[in-house]
This record gives structure tokens, sequence and C-alpha cells, in this order.
């Protein structure tokens, strides 16, 4: 009692019994769950509006929007406070992402305004107050946008999908796309290299002007040339230096022509979408799609906004037994031939798999080189790689290797080409140093007329005028 009376134990008590109830109401959930039941008190006596954002459209076309809502619920802090969440790895080392879990829900503060977003299966749920609808909708889907571009300008992370039968989920499956080849790691000549990229940035650049001529914003391109070099590695590369997604179409599991063109309904702008190996489809005749339904296809006659700002790209090991329909011009617009292996190419693969600039077996294997050459890059990386930890192992290893597989005669050609389909005769030599003449005279032409007029009209015109 005498404790009591004293006012500075008393004070030093109830100091004492403070602080021990402030630490029980903050280490154990009574906070929390004290909060949560205010909350849903409060919500008995508000009316709330519900606005559903659909991954698919009615005609099973994918909704930016949900994207660009998914992406900048991802980008939320409160994604990281919330009750139950997934996680998954990311690209990085020691990298790990948040992802919405279904029925999970999201808070999000808007100008005073409380958002909340409740993760359906294949929908995105807003929930807003009646009161605040009025005031905050517009300027909260704006800024949902504004966020969505400027991160999609920094960086997004690039998926890979491929279609699959069961439809139960969409048809596409996605993965992150993570291939790690670019223009600098992939061997071709440097002038073509730079001559693709410039049709590339022409072709970003090029929206107003396929618009005006009513025309489907995408490009088409044709890789082909023998296995090993190069061509699924130049798909890549594309997708990376434009940071597009990639599509790929693997046409036996394409039912027929209207599912086909279903399939490129459901993928979204910025992609390249791949067909592999097509020339071997409508060989052996292993796909239900029949030639116009591929025709159909490539000209992606759907509806404008299904084949916006694609780019196609079909590869084929070789397009002599292919029907000149589907080579035409605006199916196909450039044609890029992926040779053996040259002696420029070879010099690349060095540099890049054995860190060589030069050595003194170089000029054997130029020599060799000049009769012509039998083995593909893949083929060469591969001698490399194996021998990578003795450069000069190496390059015997390779010598040997051209000089027994190769007959030396230089049977194939060792250059890499691009034409484009508008050419009137639809044929550019490609093989050998033909190839190179052709190419830069090509090339020599839309520099001519790119001085002339803006570089992305020339291209176009280029192929309207049959080049
Ligand atoms: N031109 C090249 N530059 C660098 N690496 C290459 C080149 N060509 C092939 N390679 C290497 O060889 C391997 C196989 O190449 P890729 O799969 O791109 O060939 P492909 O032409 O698509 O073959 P296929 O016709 O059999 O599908 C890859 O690992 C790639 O890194
Ligand atoms: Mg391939």
């Amino acid at each position: 009692m005498t404790i009591l009376n004293n006012p500075f134990s008393l004070l030093f008590i109830t100091s004492i019994s403070l602080f021990l109830f402030r630490v029980i109401l903050i280490k154990t959930g009574f906070i929390f769950t004290f909060k949560r039941k205010w909350h849903c008190i409060k919500d008995c006596f508000h009316v709330y509006q519900f606005f559903k954002v659909p991954e698919f459209s009615e005609s099973m076309q994918r909704n930016q929007l949900y994207y660009k809502v998914l992406l900048y619920l991802h980008s939320l802090g409160s994604l990281e406070d919330s009750d139950f969440t997934n996680l998954f790895a990311g690209r990085k080392p020691n990298e790990i992402l948040l992802r919405l879990d279904t029925n999970q829900i999201i808070e999000d503060d808007f100008l005073g305004a409380k958002m909340y977003w409740i993760n359906q299966d294949k929908n995105l749920v807003l929930k807003i107050r009646k009161s605040d609808k009025r005031r905050v909708l517009q300027p909260y889907l704006q800024h949902i946008h504004t966020v969505f571009d400027e991160f999609d300008g920094r960086k997004r992370e690039l998926k890979l999908y491929m279609n699959v039968v069961d439809d139960q989920k969409g048809r596409w499956r996605s993965v992150p796309f993570t291939h790690p080849s670019t223009f600098e790691t992939t061997a071709m000549e440097s002038d073509l290299k730079i001559k693709v990229k410039s049709d590339l940035e022409s072709f970003l650049r090029a929206k107003q002007y396929y618009h005006k001529l009513g025309r489907v914003w995408k490009r088409s391109y044709l890789l082909y040339g023998p296995s090993g070099t190069g061509k699924s590695s130049f798909v890549a590369a594309v997708a990376n230096f434009l940071s597009y997604d990639v599509y790929d179409i693997d046409l036996t599991k394409v039912s027929d022509g209207s599912d086909l063109k279903f399939l490129l309904l459901q993928t979204t702008a910025k992609s390249v979408v791949v067909i592999e190996d097509l020339d071997r489809y409508l060989s052996e005749k292993s796909t239900a799609v029949s030639s116009s339904g591929i025709l159909n296809f490539m000209d992606g006659i759907l509806s404008s906004s299904c084949g916006e700002e694609r780019v196609m790209v079909y590869t084929m090991n070789g397009k002599d037994h292919v029907d000149p329909a589907i080579l035409r011009p605006g199916r196909i617009d450039v044609h890029i031939h992926f040779p053996l292996c040259d002696f420029t190419a070879f010099k690349t693969l060095a540099n890049s798999y054995l860190g060589l600039k030069d050595h003194k077996l170089f000029p054997q294997v130029e020599e060799i080189f000049q009769n012509g050459s039998s083995l593909s890059p893949a083929e060469i990386g591969e001698l490399m790689i194996a021998n990578r930890g003795s450069p000069s192992r190496a390059l015997k290893s390779v010598i040997n290797a051209l000089q027994t597989e190769g007959d030396g005669k230089g049977g194939r050609c060792g250059r890499k080409a691009v034409e484009e389909s508008g050419e009137p005769s639809g044929v550019f030599c490609t093989e050998g140093a033909n190839a190179v003449k052709e190419f830069k005279k090509l090339y020599g032409l839309f520099r001519v007329k790119s001085n002339r007029k803006s570089p992305s009209f020339n291209l176009d015109n280029d192929l309207k005028s049959g080049l």
C-alpha cells in the first residue's frame, strides 16, 4: 500500500504497465485483428462498387488493361504486407519475386481513397467506395497506365509463350524468357547485323505509316539455312533487342486454320511470333493446318488489332520446295539466309567461345575456309566449348574437323545474306560472294532512298516498288 501512496512508484508502475501493454499489442496479432474487425464494421456503413478487369475479352482477345493492372499490383509494397502471397525465384541470382495468389486482396491508397483489388481466376476486381468513385476512378486508372508505361520503358520481364492443346487455362503457357542470345553473340556478318537492327528499329517507328496505308503494323522475317546455323538463336536475339515477348507456335498442337488464327488472337502486342521449321510441317503434312490456313495466319486478316506490333518469324531449312505464295512480299518481308560457318563467323565464335582475337593458326583456318565449309557454327562452337581449356587444341580440332568432315572443296557457301522478298524475280543469289554483293546493293538502295525520305517509309516503299 505504501508503494501505491508514493507518486513516483505509481508513475513507474503505470509506465511499465503501459509499455508491456504496447509490447503485447504489437507482438501479438491483436492489433491487426482489431483493425480488420473495424474495417468489417466500417464496410457495413459504405456502399461499394465493383469493376471487373477480365483477362480475355468476349472474343477471347487478351485484355491489355488486365496485364497493366497485374504489373501495377506486383509493384505495390502492400503485396509484401498481405496475409498470404506466393514467392518465386527471379531471373537474377538470389532474386525473390512476390506474386498474387488466387482470391488474394491487395489494398492501395490513392488520393485519400482506399482501393481494393481482388485477384479472382482470370479476373482482377476493383472494389471502391461509391462515394469515392467519381473523384478518384479516372485518375486512378490513369495512374496505373503511367506506372505501367514507366516500368515498361525501363525493363520488362520477357516471357516465352508456348501453345498447348488443353484450353482450360487458355491456349498459351508462359515461362520467363531468359535466352542470353544477342546480336553481339550471334556470329554473322557485321554489315548484315547493322542492317537487320536498323530494319527492326525502323519498324518500331513506323506505326503511323502502316496505319496510313491501312496495313497491319507487323514485319515478317524468313530465316532459312541448314541446321545449327543460328536461326533459333537469332529469334532470341531479335526478342532481346526489341524487348518483346516470344510466342513459339508448335503446329502439331494446332487443330486447324481457325485454331491457328485463334492462337494469334491471343498473343499480345510487342511480341515476336515464331513458327519454326515451317517447310518441314508443310512437306511432311505433320500439321492439321492446311496451306491456306497458314496463308491466312500470315496475312493476319482476322482483325487489325490481332496482328498489331508483331514481328513474325518463320524458320526453314530450305525454301526451294515451299509454295511461292507463302514467300510473297507482305507475307514475308525479309528473307535472311543462314549459311554454314565461314571464316568471319569462325573469328566471331573464336572470340566469344575462346576469347581469341587472333592466333597463329588463323591463317591455316582461313585457307581451309577459302575452299568452303561443311560445318555449321553450332558444330564449330561445340568443338570450341569442348576444348576451351586450350585454345590451340580447340583450333586444331576445328581444323581437323573441317578437313575430315568437309571435302575441303567448298560445296556450300559460307556467307549470310538478306533479301527483301519484293525483288522482282524473287531471287537474290545468296551463295558466296554474290550474296554479299547483292546484299550490299540492296541496302545501298535502302540508304539512298532513306536519304530522301524518312527511314520508316523507305523500307516499305522499297517493298512496294518491288525493289
Ligand atoms: N551464327 C551463330 N552464332 C553464334 N552461335 C551460333 C550460331 N549458329 C549456331 N550457334 C550456336 O549453335 C547452337 C544451335 O544454334 P540454333 O539452335 O540457333 O541453330 P538453328 O539454325 O536454329 O538449328 P535448327 O535448324 O536445327 O533448329 C546454339 O547454341 C548457338 O549458340
Ligand atoms: Mg532452330
